[in-house]
């Protein structure tokens, strides 16, 4: 087998995922192959805010790519290398929660058109191979990463002792698909699986249903086939599947196997980096049989590896801790090494002295050390999620990309198998196997004879060269004889039977003529509509892009509306609040005022209440009565005489007894200060006032004018006025209230009084 070398770079695709409407995007693409870094409005790193960035991939796909869109230029062709017989690795890269087990996997159990690479990978191949299945159980893994031929009854007793399918009931799927250029005809096939999962950098086999318990399961190492030297999992199930149902529920049930967990980022986030892997084995078909060369040199081996890798991921955000952090911690660190081998790959293309690539570091790294070293092609599809809280962790991973893109790698062409063309017969070699099948029991012995009986009849009779036609029926005369002849040693039946089948025959390649024919006429029908519309599909593109721009924008400032709305709305309750305070408050006090100027209004009466005069008794007795007792007490303990004040304008600041018999301060006597300020003032007494001893008493000017019943002229040559009303309390307790006011000159020459202030002055008894 020769192979031809040539250095390749890594292609790196991005697909960025759908942004919630509102939400301006950290990741925006330019074009088809750009994409623009941006930092959230409010970012800056070390003080510094970001300047925006343009990345290059291979292809970039925004919200409204669709997976089927995403398959085809990213996956299509890796297909198209398997049935050829040529190697891949597909790798989804990304943080955590942006769209790798979507892109890679999708939704496979929904049955909707939201399949992913793999499920519509395993369609085109299958549908392309179909004509090229061999019986299952023909070809065996031999343990190494090789297979073998079996003998058919070796076959016969694997296929019988097979265990039975998983409990997915996979309905017939149909994915519209582009078909891939199927295999030979000379060739045949059978597709095995296998699913490992390299968790906390153990690998375990996701398709080994003996384990039960996740915790019981014994990981797998990495081994390197001596005569290949390519690297593989020891001991790793492979399944053989011959439909697309079959591979998916392998898959589903080993994804029940698959450490996922719910984190703060993604509700189903992978825990572990899953490679799933298609293998095609091929080998030549028997001359005779349907059955592929009994040699195991001829086997042809070709894979396509699909890995979707677990999320990078930030502690701080994703709020992991305990096991999740551990597994955060071995994630983190095999994606590391992911990026420390490109390191070393990009650094030793550029040096004539290339130093080891840490490959052995991880098991991840380890597996595909023989796709670095040049088994394949390998491509890279780098996933983002653009909101920007994922903004940091873009950065990186734009920059591993970038990394990613300059590495270089010997990518190995091996010779490829020989395929069918587009327009090939449709009728495959166990159609032609078949119809052998049918003849031979038609014929039976007769066999060599079928070339006579096949022998086309001589050309009709014409009469244009009338020389001629003794020739031609001659001719004629000779074919029938022949046939008679045939028809005598076939005997009746046989002939007719031969002949049946000789007509059928015919009939079916006229069907498959017409076929191929119609074939070539849509298809040119079909390039030339291309043709037509490409054009105007990529105008389209670009106008759907401006829309979907626009859309953006407005769907932004809507956002934007609705918040300035909401504060509005928020801002109104809030005044229609303050409002209603003010009015309670304002009720307050037209409250208040209603009830003092009833109380001042009410006729003034010289003879105080009952009460109140009943009070006055009351309060002189034990004034009398402290004041004996206090005066005892001084003679008997020789009291120091009292010192005289500093503050001498205000009163002493040693407690005197007032007129009442109570001690006061008389520092603070009056309080009253804003009582007749710049102004004489009326000081309105009733007749029997209850001393109340207090000191808190109202500072009055000297040329006050005091009065228990006031008169017009008492009004008219004062300015402030003061009123002093006593009552009993329901605890009993005497309330002096001091209301204050102004006199102001009426229109009509009086006098009215203004009240501005109330003081209330409350007595309470300490034992209460
Ligand atoms: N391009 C897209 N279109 C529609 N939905 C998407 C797209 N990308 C991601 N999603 C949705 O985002 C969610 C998270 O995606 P997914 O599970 O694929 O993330 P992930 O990168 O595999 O995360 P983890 O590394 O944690 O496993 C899913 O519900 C998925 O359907």
């Amino acid at each position: 087998m020769t192979e031809t070398d040539k250095k390749r770079g890594l292609e790196i695709h991005c697909r960025i995922a759908p942004v919630k409407p509102g939400v301006e995007p950290c990741v925006v693409p330019e074009d088809e192959s750009l994409v623009r870094l941006v930092a959230p409005a409010d970012y800056l790193r070390n003080g510094e805010p970001f300047t925006e960035r343009i990345y290059r991939f291979g292809k970039v796909f925004d919200g409204t790519d669709d997976q089927r869109t995403v398959f085809e230029a990213c996956a299509f062709d890796f297909v198209q290398d398997l049935i050829k017989g040529q190697n891949s690795l597909l790798f989804t890269y990304g943080v955590t929660g942006s769209g790798k087990t979507h892109t890679m996997a999708g939704s496979v159990k929904d049955g909707k058109d939201n399949f992913g690479i793999l499920p519509r990978a395993l369609y085109v191949l299958f549908k392309s191979l179909q004509n090229n299945m061999v019986e299952k159980g023909i070809f065996r893994p031999n343990g190494q990463n090789g297979f073998v031929i079996q003998s058919p009854e070796e076959a016969k007793r694997t296929r019988d002792t097979a265990p039975p399918m998983g409990h997915y009931e996979m309905r017939p799927i149909y994915i519209p698909v582009r078909p891939a250029q199927a295999l030979s005809q000379s060739h045949c096939s059978t597709v095995f699986v296998s699913y490992v999962e390299i968790y906390n950098n153990l690998c375990y086999d996701l398709l080994d249903e003996n384990v039960t318990d996740p915790k019981l399961r014994t990981s797998h190492d990495i081994r390197t086939n001596p005569l290949t030297k390519t690297t593989y999992v020891e001991k790793v199930k492979e399944v053989e599947v011959h439909s697309v149902e079959e591979a998916l529920e392998q898959f589903l049930q080993a994804q029940e196997r698959r450490q996922t967990a719910k984190t703060a980022l993604n509700a189903s986030s992978s825990r572990s980096h899953s490679i799933f892997t298609i293998r095609l084995v091929t080998a030549p078909w028997a001359e005779t049989d349907e059955y592929p060369i009994r040699d195991s040199d001829q086997i042809r081996i070709s894979e396509m590896s699909l890995v979707d890798l677990a999320g990078s991921e930030r502690a701080k955000r994703t709020g992991n801790t305990g096991s999740r952090l551990d597994e955060a911690g071995a994630i983190n660190s095999s994606l590391l090494v992911l990026r420390q081998c490109f390191e070393k790959l990009r650094t030793n293309a550029k040096t004539r002295n290339p130093t080891p690539v840490p490959y052995r570091d991880t098991k991840l790294t380890h597996l595909f050390k023989t796709y670095f070293e040049g088994k394949g092609c390998i491509r890279m599809i780098i996933c983002v999620n653009p909101r920007p809280a994922d903004f940091e962790e873009n950065k990186h991973v734009m920059e591993f990309a970038e990394l990613a893109r300059e590495v270089k790698t010997n990518t190995i062409t091996l010779p490829a198998l020989p395929l069918e063309g587009l327009n090939s017969l449709p009728f495959g070699r166990r159609d032609v196997l078949q119809w052998t099948r049918e003849f031979e029991e038609a014929v039976g012995d007769f066999e060599p004879l079928m070339i006579e009986l096949f022998e086309p009849p001589p050309p009709p009779i014409t009469v244009i060269n009338p020389e001629d036609l003794k020739d031609q029926i001659e001719r004629w005369r000779e074919y029938y004889s022949r046939q008679d002849a045939l028809r005598k040693k076939m005997g009746e039946t046989v002939y007719d039977n031969a002949k049946a089948f000789s007509e059928s025959l015919k009939q079916r390649l006229c069907y498959a003529d017409l076929a191929i024919m119609r074939c070539e006429k849509l298809s040119d029908e079909l390039n030339e509509v291309q043709q037509a519309y490409a054009h105007d599909v990529s105008r389209l593109r670009e106008e759907n892009k401006l829309l979907r721009d626009k859309l953006h924008a407005v769907e932004y400032r809507l956002c934007g509306y609705e918040a300035k709305d909401k504060n509005d709305r928020e801002r109104e309750k809030e005044n229609r609040a303050e409002m209603r305070r003010t009015a309670a408050e304002s009720e307050r006090k037209s409250r208040l005022l209603n009830a003092v100027t009833t109380l001042v209004e009410a006729p003034i009466t010289t003879t105080p209440t009952t009460n109140v005069a009943a009070l006055r008794k009351q309060f002189d007795t034990p004034a009398t009565a402290q004041d004996n007792e206090r005066k005892r007490l001084r003679t008997r303990n020789h009291s120091r005489p009292p010192v005289p004040s500093k503050t001498a304008n205000t009163g002493s600041a040693t407690p005197s007894v007032s007129r009442g018999g109570t001690h006061m301060n008389t520092r603070y006597h009056r309080r009253s200060q804003s009582v007749g300020v710049g102004g004489r003032v009326l000081d309105h007494q009733p007749v029997n006032k209850i001393p109340t001893g207090t000191v808190f008493q109202p500072q009055l000017p000297r040329n006050s004018r005091h009065t228990t019943r006031i008169s017009t002229e008492d009004l008219k040559k004062c300015t402030d006025y003061l009123f002093t009303n006593q009552s009993r309390d329901v605890n009993g307790s005497v309330r002096t209230d001091l209301v204050k006011g102004s006199i102001i000159p009426t229109a009509g020459g009086g006098r009215s009084v203004m009240f501005n202030d109330v003081e209330v002055l409350r007595h309470q008894d300490p034992t209460d």
